[in-house]
């Protein structure tokens, strides 16, 4: 087929393409409306999940072309010019602007939302809490660094749930506008430096690492100094101008970051969900191994425990857990009600969908 005649199949496909998506936003408006009758939420990660599973499985089944990652991408956009039709939604990030964590909250939320960066973790449950934003993001753990443990803290006074999560794999690129012999110094955030302190000791042995508050702060510094670099994410070196001198230089390829979207209410259940909790033991032995005990009976996988000090008294402790399932679920309750049997405190900070990487 000649080139001109594919091109007009192609545009005779967008215009189908058009008419539906426009079909699909009266639909959407008339969610809305549903919605706004009832009081109920607008975004709804659950129902977001459970339309992007079942369109990636029947794209398997049909063995189209397109890959998953794409379907995922377009889905994203598609459900972000949605949820902007439902209603004029703000989305707070720890910033500044190009940082991971908004790139998270892109991934999340897509281009037809708005977005507030924060200067701090607090900054973002606050703005939510008062209600100067509908959802917030922050970053929670990463797979090489471990807990980002201001968040934990913050989860202690917030009465803010997770509604959400974004797994994003973690690419750390050395970027400069100077060629590598002349790095005299690299600018990065202690996360990223611990992501990839080997390659950092194996190539740039002699220069200095400096930490600053963010990877795009670093960026913008690097931008600015002639003997400078930055390790950042993609999105903050292409922000301020940067080449990628070396690209991926985390030691784990798959180095994954897990970011929380945070919210008034909780999600209902997809059938793949995952609830995290926070208790604090009481003071006798065997109280944790008592407390954890239903888990195990009641064949609940639990994907992680953190401690944090309560910063109420020494060495009192506030525990974090995740396990498998959603609160509504009967096993569940029933294991929660063992734990708390051991507990002074129980607190579910939320229950919402798995999800796969970004
Ligand atoms: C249309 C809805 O509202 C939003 C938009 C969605 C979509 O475009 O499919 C899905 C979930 C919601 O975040 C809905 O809840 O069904």
């Amino acid at each position: 087929m000649k080139l001109t005649d594919i091109r007009r199949k192609i545009d005779a496909i967008d215009d189908q393409l058009l008419k539906l998506l426009n079909e699909r936003a009266d639909l959407v408006h008339e969610v809305g409306l549903v919605k706004r009758a009832e009081g109920s939420e607008i975004y709804a990660p659950e129902r977001e999940e459970a339309v992007l599973r079942s369109l990636t499985e029947k794209n398997a089944q049909l063995q189209g072309r397109l890959p998953e990652k794409s379907i995922r991408a377009i889905y994203r956009e598609i459900m972000s010019a949605s949820l902007a039709l439902e209603k004029d939604l703000t989305i707070a990030y720890f910033g500044p602007e190009s940082t991971n964590t908004h790139q998270a909250a892109r991934s999340k939320f897509g281009a037809s939302v708005n977005y507030t960066p924060k200067t701090t973790i607090s900054d973002v449950f606050d703005v939510v809490a008062r209600g100067n934003a509908d959802y917030g993001v922050v970053p929670i753990e990463n797979s090489t660094e471990g807990a980002v443990n201001h968040t934990l803290d913050v989860f202690m006074e917030s009465e803010l749930r997770i509604c959400a999560q974004v797994l994003m794999k973690i690419e750390n690129h050395l970027v400069a506008n100077i060629p590598r012999e002349k790095i005299k110094r690299v600018y990065s955030h202690p996360q990223v430096f611990g992501q990839c302190r080997n390659w950092l000791r194996q190539n740039l042995p002699h220069v200095e690492l400096i930490e600053v508050s963010s990877t795009a702060r670093a960026a913008e510094l690097a931008a600015g100094e002639a003997d400078a670099a930055a390790i950042t994410g993609p999105m903050a070196a292409e922000t301020h101008g940067l080449q990628i001198l070396a690209p991926s230089i985390q030691d784990i390829a798959t180095n994954t970051t897990r970011f929380l979207v945070i919210g008034k209410t909780p999600s209902p259940p997809t059938g793949d969900d995952r609830t995290s909790l926070m208790f604090c033991v009481q003071d006798k032995p065997g109280a944790l191994f008592h407390a954890l005990e239903p888990f195990n009976r009641l064949k609940i996988s639990m994907s992680k425990i953190e401690s944090r000090p309560s910063k109420r008294k020494a060495w009192e402790y506030f525990f974090f857990v995740d396990i498998d399932g959603h609160a509504s679920e009967e096993k569940v309750q029933q294991a929660l009600e063992g734990l708390s049997q051991h507990c002074t405190f129980v607190k579910i900070l939320g229950t919402y969908p798995k999800t796969l990487p970004t």
